[in-house]
């Protein structure tokens, strides 16, 4: 998007009561003035996290799903100090150990489920074998 607008500490600084308060989460502004009489965890709380980066203090609290996508809907732009913490991706990049070692493991396990068995049951014929030869 072009027109996303871009907003600094001090526009933030200039929003921080109940009559008009943003907040920034993940590098992204958000005007959650309507939302601060919703909010379970009560407004106030809300209010101490206004005028700097909040993306710590929403992470910590380990907001569920729900609380995340509502914040969408409060979205007016971003923030020029970007995003504080990024992401961390879950998906490895391609050819990385992480990416190629669970499925190594899965294939050894399931060899070795394959494999086993059919030892054993080789064992049990082969000692089958050399008892009946030895009875005649
Ligand atoms: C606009 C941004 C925010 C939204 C949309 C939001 C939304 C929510 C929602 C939906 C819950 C209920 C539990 C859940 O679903 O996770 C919740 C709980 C909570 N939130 Fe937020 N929240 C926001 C910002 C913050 C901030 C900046 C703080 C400050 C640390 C905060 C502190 C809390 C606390 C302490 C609870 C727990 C309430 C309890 O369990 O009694 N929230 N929030």
């Amino acid at each position: 998007m072009s027109d996303t607008k871009v907003f600094s500490l001090a526009d933030l600084k200039a929003h921080q009561t109940d009559k008009s308060c943003w907040l920034v989460v993940h590098g992204k502004v958000y005007d959650v003035t309507d939302f601060l009489e919703e909010h379970p965890g009560g407004y106030d709380i809300i209010i101490t996290s206004t005028g700097k980066d909040a993306t710590q203090d929403f992470e910590e609290i380990g907001h569920s799903k729900s609380a995340k996508k509502l914040l969408e809907k409060y979205l007016i732009g971003a923030f020029e100090g970007g995003d504080s913490a990024p992401a961390v991706s879950k998906v490895p990049p391609p050819g990385s150990s992480a990416a190629t070692q669970p499925q190594q493991k899965g294939a050894a396990t399931r060899a070795f489920h394959v494999v086993l068995p059919l030892l054993i049951l080789l064992a049990a014929l082969a000692l089958n074998f050399y008892f009946s030869s030895s009875r005649q």
